[in-house]
This record gives C-alpha cells, structure tokens and sequence, in this order.
C-alpha cells in the first residue's frame, strides 16, 4: 500500500495551486513558466495514461491508454464513477487529475463575445481576453473530426438533423472559426481531443509545467484550509488521501501566493474551511471536525462565497427518426466491437475515437425577451433515447440568464446545491420556452420525424412546466459562479468575491482561478472558457506588484 509523505517543514514555495481542472492546470504551467517555483496540489489520483493512471477496461490491457484517454469511454463517468467523482459534491464533478478536463465530452468553444461582454466587467471583455483566448487555441486547436483517419463515424444522426435545420433556413458553420456566430448556426461538435486521444490541458499545459524543474505536483493530496494571519496566507495545510502528502506547506515567505482552482464547489468549500465566506457557512464549518483548528472568528472575511451559483438550464428534448444509427458507446466498456477497438488502439480512429455517444450537431439561437435581454441558448444533440432510432437533444440557456442559485456546506463538510438555479426568472423561462417552439417549427417539415418529447399534443409551455426545475433533472453539469469576480467587493455590501486580478478580498495573497469566478452564464459548454480565464488571470497576476514587505526586507 502506497505511503502518506509528511511535508518538509523547510520546502516553500513560490506559488501553491490547489486543484488541477481546468483553471489550475494553465495556471500551474504559466506561473512555472515565468521562473517560479509551484506546487499544484490535487486531491485526486491520476487519470490518463502519460500520468501514470491505470483504470481501464481489459481491451486496453496492453497499451498505456485509460478510459480518461479514450474518447469514446467519456460517459463511462455515469455508469462507473467510482473512484472518479467528488464524493464530497452533491453534483457530478471529477476528483482526479485533470479534473472535469479528464472526466468531460472534450467539447471546446471559442467563446462568443457576449460571453464576455455581457458578464464581465472592464479588464475581463473580449477584446481584454483576445490574447489569452490565442494562447489557448494556439495550444488547444480542437477539432471537428476526431477520429485520426479523417471520416466521420455514424453521422446519420448530424446529417438528419443538419439537414433539417438547413432546410429551415439555420446556417452551417465551422463553429470555432464564427464564435460570434451564434443565432440560427449549427455545425459539428468541437473537441479539445488530439491525436485520437482526449488531449487538453492534460496532454499540453501539464506537459510543458512537468518538463521544469521549478514545478512539484501532488496527486491524492488534499488541501484543507489556507493557513493565513489576518488577510495574509503563509501555506496551505494538506490531508494525505491514500497515498499524497499531509502537513503544512509553506509559502516563500512575505511573497508567496497560494491559487484556489479546486472548482465551484471545492474552491467555495476551501473558502468557508479557511473563514472566508458569510458568516452562517463559517458556523457551520466551525460546528464541524474541523472546528477546533478552524481560524480564530475575529479573523473570519465576510463575503458572499456559495452565492451567484448557476448551470446551464439542461432541458431534454426527443425525436426518432428512421435514418438515425445508435451506436453502442457504454456496451463497448466491456464487448466493443472487435474490428472498432483494433482500429482505435492501432490508427486513433473509427468510432471510439469519438465522444460517446455520437453528440451533434450542436445548434445555436439568440433570443430577445420582453426585458430587453438577449439570451443565448445551444442545443446539444446526441445520439440515444428510449428508441434505438433516437436523439435527445439538450437545450442549454445560457448568457443572459437572470436566475441564480447558492451553494452551501454541511456539518459533515460535503457540499450541496441548496438553492438551485434553474429558471427562477421568468423570462428566463420565457426564452427556454420560446426557443422549444422555434426549434419544434423548424422541425416540422421533416418527412417521418416522430416527436417524443414533448408529444405533438403538449405544448411548449406545458413540457417546460412538467420538468422539475431541480438538479436531478436540469442539471449540465456547467457548475459557475460561486467566487464572483467583480468591482463590488462584497465585504461592504457587494456582489463580488474577488477583484479584476482574482484576488480575493480582504487577503493580499489568495486568488480564486477557475469556474467560480464566472458572473455568470456563457453560450457552450464552458471548458475553454475556463482555461481562458486562467491565461488571463495569471497575466494580471504576475503583472502584479512585489508586496512592499519583501521591498524593504532585502
Ligand atoms: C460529466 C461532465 C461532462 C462535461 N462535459 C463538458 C464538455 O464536454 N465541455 C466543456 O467545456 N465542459 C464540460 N464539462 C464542464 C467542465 O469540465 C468544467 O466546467 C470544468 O472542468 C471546470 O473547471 P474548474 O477548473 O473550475 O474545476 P475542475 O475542472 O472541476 O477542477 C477542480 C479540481 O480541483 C480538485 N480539488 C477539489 N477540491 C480540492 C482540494 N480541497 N484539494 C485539492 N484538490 C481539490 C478536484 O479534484 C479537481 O481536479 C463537463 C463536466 C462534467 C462533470
């Protein structure tokens, strides 16, 4: 069995990153890159092959890949999470390296401007984060087609509903070469996979942070609270899980920096252990195990951490159609089809070099409501349903979105949804009702399409009206929002948790990078958002200046 490592009471660090998803991993990298020394610490153990991680099916005994790597096992995740998931999150998050980059369906946009413009202030725009925006796509292309042989696998599926958009007069385009097209477009699916293989912030940001010397990461290594005096971090303190390190890490003294990338959940959970959040989630903490080591309440920073929490409203609708193909992504865990896994691990290619289960096209529409807002919906096909001829086809509501939601912490220090999110708005209800009735009519010449949901009998208003508007069956797993970033510093009545260089308020050297900072909701599936935010967040950061302590010691 694999040891626990006591920390060196003597090591310290430049920078410590806590959580390597996707906000993390870019830091990690960008921070070593420019000569510091960083440890990025991750709770979880590895997952893709080229670091080490091992859980596979028995067909990929003999190579080095894992189901992380194999694009076409991604939704093992909701068949066999065991091992992978949070257990601490009422929500599905991954909890290995790599975080929701290792575990998701790789599907990567270039933001549309809006995204930006609408939900960011001065600092963060679009055009403030068109350079990190070209660092990362320099890194993380994408594809339209991932397979290595060039061909598209079982594309009825796109090609009936493509067609059909088309034919009502939606546009195809190549999504990430038109991010600012996005009303009445569709186009293939876009992933981050490369060479056959899921790719990402794994396979290139944690390569280049590896290859330095400066850079330690720590797998199974969970941080527990920043260690800090009044708003000054000195180290993090860290809890073995199974086999990483425990004890207190130390920051380079009166320089050093500690980066919360630990996600929405897990970054707001390691606030509220270090007295950083609103004073009931701090109660409720200090009422814990972790009570009797908890900072001292004279030292707690007031700020609304949990709050501002959002998802995209996931609202699933069904057709049948005779052309459509199923192909048989969760049964090829255990049977794949034999010529199908010989032509993945000897060319990257066919079938399972694709996301289960065959998700496209992806379609987009902007709709105005009554109050003047303009909000972004993308609709999310895949191939499977209740008919071996069916697509479900997702629709996420996203910039623009009024509604928020908030999370908090229980005694036993797991997290939960407790407000959700999902259409507390009206017009935001609006708009997710307006866009089924667009999509149904734009559907409805389509010879021998059969509508499952909703049935021809109900309408638009009614179906929306059916679906709780809970988790279990809205939820995108597009978690957001829970450290604001903004102007408004929410120690004095404000809505923000950290200011325009992600530092946190009230601290001279904590910073929140990854999902939490989002004010709110984007147009897709946020990935590459998220590592955008990170490429610029570390550029303000280090731009920043040396505190003066270290100034006047040398
Ligand atoms: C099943 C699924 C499918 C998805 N599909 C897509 C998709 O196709 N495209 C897309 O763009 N997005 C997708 N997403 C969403 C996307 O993956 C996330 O939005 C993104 O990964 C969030 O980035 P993050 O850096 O905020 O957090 P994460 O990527 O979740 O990373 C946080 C990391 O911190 C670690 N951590 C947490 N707490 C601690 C602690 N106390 N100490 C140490 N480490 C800690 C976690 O283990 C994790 O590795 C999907 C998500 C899921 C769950």
């Amino acid at each position: 069995r694999a040891q626990c490592a006591q920390v060196s009471s003597t090591d310290t660090y430049d920078y410590i990153v806590v959580g390597s998803g996707a906000g993390g991993i870019p830091m990690a990298d960008r921070l070593s890159e420019a000569g510091h020394k960083v440890l990025l610490i991750e709770k979880g153990p590895p997952s893709t092959g080229r670091w080490g991680g091992t859980m596979k099916p028995n067909w990929l005994t003999n190579t080095n890949l894992t189901r992380f790597d194999v694009p076409g096992l991604c939704n093992e995740i909701w068949a066999d999470p065991t091992g992978i998931v949070c257990t601490d999150v009422d929500q599905m998050a991954g909890c290995v390296l790599g975080g929701g980059t290792a575990v998701n369906s790789g599907l990567w946009w270039k933001p549309h401007p809006d995204d930006w413009d609408v939900n960011f202030p001065d600092g963060w725009r679009s055009k403030d984060v068109a350079a990190a925006t070209d660092r990362v796509f320099s890194r993380i292309p994408g594809t339209i087609c991932p397979s290595m042989d060039g061909k598209w696998y079982y594309p009825q599926g796109f090609d009936m509903l493509g067609g059909s958009l088309k034919a009502a007069g939606w546009n195809y385009i190549v999504p990430n070469d038109h991010p600012d097209m996005k009303n009445r477009t569709y186009g293939h699916s876009t992933f981050m996979f490369s060479g056959g293989e899921r790719g990402g912030p794994l396979a290139t940001y944690l390569a280049t942070a590896s290859s330095r010397k400066n850079f330690t990461l720590w797998t199974n290594t969970i941080a527990k609270r920043v260690v800090r005096q009044g708003g000054h971090a000195t180290g993090v303190e860290v809890e073995c899980n199974g086999a990483g390190h425990a004890g207190v890490v130390s920051l380079t003294p009166n320089t050093g920096r500690v980066i919360i990338s630990a996600g929405a959940f897990g970054s707001a959970k390691l606030l509220f252990r270090s007295g950083i959040g609103p004073t009931d989630q701090l109660n409720i903490v200090k009422n814990s195990t972790d009570g009797p080591t908890m900072i001292s309440s004279d030292q707690w920073i007031n700020l609304p951490v949990g709050y501002n929490l959002n998802d995209h409203v996931g609202t699933d609708i069904e057709i049948a159609h005779p052309s459509v193909v199923f192909y048989d992504y969760y049964g090829a865990w255990s049977k794949p089809i034999a010529s199908d896994a010989q032509q993945y691990i000897a060319n990257r290619s066919g079938p399972l070099a694709q996301a289960a289960p065959n998700l496209g096209p992806i379609a987009w529409q902007i709709i105005k409501g009554s109050d003047g807002i303009s909000r972004h919906i993308q609709w999310q096909a895949r191939v499977e349903g209740s008919k071996s001829t069916s697509m479900t086809i997702t629709q996420y509501l996203g910039t623009g979105t009024v509604s928020r939601g908030r999370m908090t912490i229980t005694r036993q220090l797991n997290t939960v949804v407790s407000t959700p999110p999902y259409l507390r708005d009206a017009h935001d209800k609006e708009a997710v009702i307006q866009g089924i009735d667009d999509f149904r009519n734009s559907l409805k010449d389509v010879a021998n399409l059969t509508w499952i949901n909703p049935r021809a009998d109900v309408t638009s208003e009614q179906f929306v009206n059916s679906i709780p508007a809970t988790p279990a069956r809205r939820c995108s797993n597009h978690w957001i929002g829970t450290a604001k970033l903004g102007t408004d510093d929410g120690r004095s009545g404000g809505t923000a948790v950290v200011d325009l260089d992600t530092k946190v308020y009230g601290t001279d050297n904590i910073f929140v990078v990854d999902a939490s900072i989002f004010p709110g909701h984007i147009t897709g599936n946020p990935s590459a958002a998220i590592v955008i935010a990170s490429e610029h967040a570390v550029t303000r950061i280090l731009a920043l200046p040396v505190p003066k302590a270290v100034a006047t010691s040398s």
